[in-house]
């Protein structure tokens, strides 16, 4: 259990950069390692475990080489309660080895995320899993509803509309923006897109819980 930190509030950090830049360097080691295990058979596959082992190995015994002077996207921080928070979300957070991870890059009316999407996402031969094309949406949109939003919302309603493949190995948009708000109730639409092409659709529903009494 973490303990409250007594610290100044630019002092509210569970952890050194160092130690943040080399969880999210092992956490993309750890992707390698699941596209490589589905591309790598027979006589490559002891080779290429030893090599990323290896620069697992080498980022431990000197972590200050691992891009010097970088920043970790995502470093742990104490909560308002005093206990650790790290990052954990599952398509975005460059800490956790199953996220792409997909990036933020432009947030407002209209959220923008790029992200391009290796071998373990695959659903058809060099396309995306439709499974994870809603993982992507379901983000994007909440993102674009806690924006432009106040209060937090959770996804209630989500359809998808597939209409061409996502591909996997090239960098691939998502768009989000919230169309109405009602009360406790924000609606939102997105796309997918690929070359310019909309691949998959989305518009959901999310809801803000009921205060409690
Ligand atoms: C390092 C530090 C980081 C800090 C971060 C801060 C915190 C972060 C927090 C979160 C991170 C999330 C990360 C992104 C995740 C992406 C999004 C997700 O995956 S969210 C998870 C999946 N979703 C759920 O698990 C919801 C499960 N459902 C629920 O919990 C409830 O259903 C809930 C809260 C959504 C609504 O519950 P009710 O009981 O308040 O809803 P009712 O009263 O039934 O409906 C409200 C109103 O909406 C209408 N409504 C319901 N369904 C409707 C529909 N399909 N169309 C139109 N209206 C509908 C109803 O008729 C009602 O209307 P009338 O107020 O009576 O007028």
């Amino acid at each position: 259990m973490a303990e409250a930190s007594t610290a100044p509030p630019d002092q509210r950090v569970p952890e050194s950069i160092q130690h943040s830049v080399l969880a999210e360097f092992a956490a993309g080691v750890c992707r390698d390692i699941a596209g490589g295990l589905l591309s790598t058979t027979g006589d490559d596959l002891v080779p290429f475990l030893e090599r990323e082992v290896g620069r697992l190995r080498q980022a431990l015994e000197d972590p200050f080489a691992l891009g010097e002077g970088s920043e970790p996207r995502h470093p742990p921080v104490f909560d308002r309660r005093g206990r650790i928070a790290v990052a954990t979300n599952p398509v975005v957070s460059h800490r956790n080895a199953i996220a792409p991870p997909m990036k933020l890059v432009r947030s407002g009316d209209e959220c923008e995320f790029t992200v391009e999407l290796p071998l373990q996402y695959q659903g058809p031969p060099s396309k995306l899993h439709g499974g994870y094309s809603a993982v992507l949406l379901d983000e994007a949109l909440w993102k674009a509803v806690r924006v432009n939003v106040s209060a937090i919302s959770f996804t209630r309603e989500l359809t998808i509309g597939y209409e061409r493949p996502v591909p996997l190995f090239e960098p691939v948009t998502v768009l989000a923006r919230v169309t109405e708000v009602d009360g406790r109730k924000t609606f939102a639409e997105g796309e997918i897109l690929a070359g310019g092409e909309v691949c998959s659709r989305a518009h959901g529903l999310w809801i803000s819980p009921r205060p409690r009494e």
